[in-house]
């Protein structure tokens, strides 16, 4: 049987994913040469994006200068790009999976695997507090879900820069399947058996990104960077082990995990406007708007999310780096307090 892969997202990691996924399926006789790439449309100079993804061969909007495959086929309709597809790609920023998995119930062939690109958590009412977004796809939609993350920055990727990434599986075929519709030499796949590691290294590198940015902010060096760094990963380890006891060691050595934290905190939109929060005194909400372009800042939510789960469960004290971020972004404490409070 042959395998058709649909992408749903095409921002700047979902279009950075196109042009690697869209090379990789013409190597292999067992995937379909097209690959559908759910586009949330809007207008651009007039134009749909749609049209001009297709026309083009270029996301000028969330990817410009980065020609695109010719088999990559931007689409508007999410359930047309998803209905004939047995391999799913869910590459949308966090906040808007439950929407993507509610229209797509019902809809898809029960016979798909699917795999998250994304990095962030649903808030839930269940005992943890959250849900993983792999366990929402499995869970609304009955199929199987890996999860892929690493120090991948998309437009070093686009641009063939070598990066490692990191793929956690729960059936190994599943994982070899990702594998290859995503290694090439420039972009290094290496497959774990550890999904809620690596789905978790993900999320949560972003609040610690957000310190990376205040501390550049506040021109406290490079020093202080490594201690932001250096005590993020030590709270994230101890996050996902509290939650998730078969959560592995090593998978913190993978590139999703210390690799990602120290290019997120380098070179990340999130270090960005934290950056500028500190520069400009201006509200988060305020820099997305005005410094991503339509992209979106994911650590933000993050923090507030993870903080209303460790304010409930009383553990705010045995995690201060995260719970300090979340203030400075939400409760309009001074950003001196990261080093003062922890
Ligand atoms: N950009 C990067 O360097 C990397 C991003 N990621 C993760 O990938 C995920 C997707 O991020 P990006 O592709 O960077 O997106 P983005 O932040 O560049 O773009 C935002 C996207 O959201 C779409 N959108 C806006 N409103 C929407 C709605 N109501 N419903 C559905 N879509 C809507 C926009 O059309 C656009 O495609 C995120 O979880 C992010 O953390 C992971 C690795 C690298
Ligand atoms: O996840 C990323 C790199 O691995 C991108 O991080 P930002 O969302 O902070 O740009």
């Amino acid at each position: 049987m042959t395998e058709k892969v649909a992408l749903i997202g095409s921002g700047n990691w979902g279009s950075a994913v196109a042009k690697i996924v869209g090379g990789n399926v013409q190597k292999f006789d067992h995937f379909q040469n097209e690959v559908k790439m759910w586009v949330f449309e809007e207008q651009v100079d007039g134009q749909n994006l749609t049209e001009i993804i297709n026309t083009k061969h270029e996301n000028v909007k969330y990817l410009p200068g980065i020609k695109l495959p010719e088999n990559i086929v931007a689409c508007p309709d999410l359930i047309k790009t998803c209905e004939d597809a047995t391999m799913l790609v869910f590459v949308v920023p966090h906040q808007f999976v439950a929407s993507v998995c509610k229209q797509l119930k019902g809809k898809i062939s029960p016979k798909c695997k699917a795999i998250s690109l994304i990095k962030g958590v649903d808030v839930e009412e269940n005992d943890n507090g959250f849900r993983l977004i792999t366990d929402m796809i499995q869970d609304s939609l009955g199929i199987r879900a890996c999860m892929l993350s690493g120090a991948n920055i998309a437009t070093e990727v686009a641009e063939e820069r070598f990066c490692e990434t990191t793929i956690g599986y729960r059936n190994r075929e599943d994982g070899e399947l990702f594998e290859a519709i995503f290694h090439t030499p420039t972009f290094r796949v290496n497959i774990v058996e550890d999904v809620v590691g690596v789905e978790l290294c993900g999320a949560l590198k972003n609040i610690i990104a957000i310190g990376g940015g205040l501390v550049d902010g506040l021109k406290l060096g490079d020093n202080t960077k490594a201690a932001i760094i250096r005590i993020g990963l030590y709270e994230m380890r101890k996050f996902a082990k509290m939650f998730y006891a078969d959560v592995k060691d090593e998978t913190f050595f993978e590139s999703c995990g210390v690799a990602d934290l120290v290019t997120t905190c380098a070179g990340g939109r999130n270090r960005k406007v934290a950056e500028a929060h500190v520069t400009t005194g201006k509200s988060f909400d305020q820099l997305e708007k005005e410094m991503l372009g339509g992209q979106k800042l994911q650590g933000t939510s993050t923090a507030k999310d993870m903080y209303g789960i460790l304010s409930k469960k009383g553990l705010c004290k045995e995690f201060p780096l995260m719970t300090t971020i979340y203030r400075i972004c939400y409760e309009d404490l001074p950003p001196i307090r990261i080093v003062e409070d922890i």
